[in-house]
């Protein structure tokens, strides 16, 4: 349990910490140092460093070098589990609720720890999960299952799961990255009102903002080292973009501004006329030609995510039918929308995306076809090229194209789903939210080749709720609820575009000309 004496010192004091894998330096002589209820931003572009200083504060891995104290006192000892979670608590993007389970029993599973909290009837299971979610303002039944609540609602279970073991300071490594807006501002509310409480914190975010609007001390890594540590209002964005970076981003116009487009009038590439998935979305349909970026955007329960793994072949519809290039697509059925040249780049790189264990250069090129068959084990040198050209191009950071993914950061691990999704040279690439946890010049660059894509000749359909991914469409369709609420012409501002994922479609302002009703 918590311990009831002041803080001596920082929550956590991290200095001279170095990690290698191999020929790779994951952190040189980094450090950190969160100050008890402070929101403290670590940021850093994909593989600065950033999960590797996650896992050896919380006990996960041991540094090579350095120190590491918690509350003015030594670390514990490796593997002492009770311990370490007593000094830190972890929230990861990667949920460790099990859906299948009741609320209490995700909150009581895996303690090792006899101690009160351990309940030992059902009854009393309850009560005590109960209690644990008063006490961190979390409202959600006990007896419900996992699996029924909203990704937020886990999340917060999750939060309070990590705090009841006596932590006052919680690592959130991405936490948003799975949640829309509505339960980004939910995370933010509940993070504040645990700050109040006294909790410190130290948030990982790709998303500069969201280190704005909720830290007050912001620490940034580049290439395993620390670079600066600063309060957030005495670093503005260009200046935090440049730690990052290391290079200067002044009059650096985005790379994905969506220039004029008028050679747009040639015969359709994806034509989707009355799809209808039951309990997804209904009656949808869309003309792309070559050239176009089209973005569908839509928050959680819009539809969008489905409507894209519908035309990957993941979903079989009620009704509807697809056509590529002039050819209908069997629906349902991945090796069909794959052959009639869809590229596909899944939301969770997880699940649906990569072969840990593989490589780089193997994953870029295998599709999911491949998948399901054997596999040799020596690179074709036309494998290696593509590869070594697709780490170029998103500038992957590997130390080679053999390198299993599995060893490289989340961030450029997404880059090698998209390089995989190019490799079958698609005429429509459907990208579901391709930025995510990926760094924000990497963004530029992915995104770019996105546009390039388009510019070849091909056909781009981006679905996010990013509006920055949505900013380099040549027209956005915006869903609510299953059905597409209004379209957009580039210069939307933000403020129409959220509203129209919100579902208040009613015209905000006099420019009609980008938005018309369905
Ligand atoms: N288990 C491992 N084996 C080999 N290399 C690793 C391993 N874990 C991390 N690395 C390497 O260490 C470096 C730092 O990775 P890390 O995951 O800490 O980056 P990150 O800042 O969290 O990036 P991202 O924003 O993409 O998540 C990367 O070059 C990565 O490839």
């Amino acid at each position: 349990m918590a311990d009831p004496s002041p803080a001596r010192g920082p929550v956590v004091e991290a200095d001279g910490i170095s990690k290698r894998f191999g020929a790779t330096v994951a952190l040189s002589d980094a450090r950190i140092s969160v100050a008890p209820g402070e929101s403290h931003a670590l940021v850093g572009r994909n593989g600065a460093g950033k999960s590797t200083l996650v896992s050896i504060l919380t006990g996960l891995q041991n540094p090579d070098t350095g120190t590491l104290r918690f509350n003015g006192e030594p670390a514990p000892a490796p593997g002492d589990t009770d311990a370490w979670r007593s000094r830190v608590a972890c929230v990861y993007q990667r949920s460790t609720i099990i859906p299948a389970l009741t609320v209490a029993e995700n909150l009581f599973l895996d303690r090792q720890s006899t101690r009160a909290l351990r309940p030992i009837s059902w009854k009393q299971l309850r009560r005590r999960a109960g209690e644990l979610l008063a006490e961190y303002g979390v409202d959600v039944d006990p007896t419900a299952r996992a699996g029924e609540l909203t990704v937020e609602q886990r999340q917060f279970v999750e939060i309070a799961r990590a705090l009841s073991f006596g932590a006052r300071f919680i690592i959130l490594d991405e936490p948003t990255a799975k949640l829309d807006a509505h339960g980004i501002e939910k995370l933010f509310d509940k993070l504040r009102s645990l700050q109040q409480q006294g909790v410190a914190f130290l948030f990982i975010s790709h998303h500069l903002q969201e280190v704005y609007d909720l830290c007050t001390t912001v620490t940034v890594y580049r290439d395993a080292r620390h670079i600066v540590t600063a309060p957030v209002a005495e670093l503005g964005q260009q200046a935090l973009v440049e730690a990052m970076t290391g290079e200067s981003t002044r009059n650096g116009e985005p790379a994905w501004s969506v220039t004029d487009r008028q050679d747009l009038d040639s015969t359709p590439l994806l034509e989707v006329a009355g799809l209808s998935l039951t309990g997804s979305y209904q009656d949808f349909a869309l003309t792309a030609r070559p050239g176009e970026v089209v973005g569908l955007a839509g928050a959680a329960a819009s539809g969008n995510v489905q409507l894209g793994e519908t035309l990957a072949g993941l979903h079989r519809p009620q009704s509807g039918t697809v056509t590529v290039a002039g050819r209908p697509v069997r629906t349902g059925r991945v090796p069909a929308a794959l052959a009639a040249g869809i590229g596909f780049v899944p939301e969770d790189r997880h699940i649906q995306g990569l072969i840990p264990q593989r490589s780089v250069a193997e994953n870029a090129t295998l599709t999911v076809g491949d998948q399901l068959g054997p596999f040799g084990t020596v690179l074709p040198s036309r494998t290696r090229a593509f590869a070594e050209r697709m780490i170029a191009d998103l500038d992957i950071k590997t130390p080679g194209p053999s390198t299993p993914v599995s060893a490289l950061s989340g961030g450029n691990q997404q880059k090698v789903v998209i390089a995989r999704a190019l490799a079958t040279e698609p005429h429509v690439l459907v990208a579901i939210r391709p930025t995510n946890g990926v760094d924000i010049k990497s963004k530029e660059s992915l995104l770019g080749t996105v546009r390039q894509v388009a510019d070849a000749g091909k056909t781009a359909l981006i679905v996010s709720d990013e509006l920055d991914d949505l900013r380099v469409c040549d027209r956005v369709l915006a869903m609510f609820h299953g059905r597409v609420v209004a379209e957009f012409a580039p210069g939307w501002s933000d403020e129409e575009l959220v509203s129209a994922m919100e579902g208040m479609t009613g015209p905000t302002d006099t420019k009609e000309s980008h938005v018309s009703h369905h």
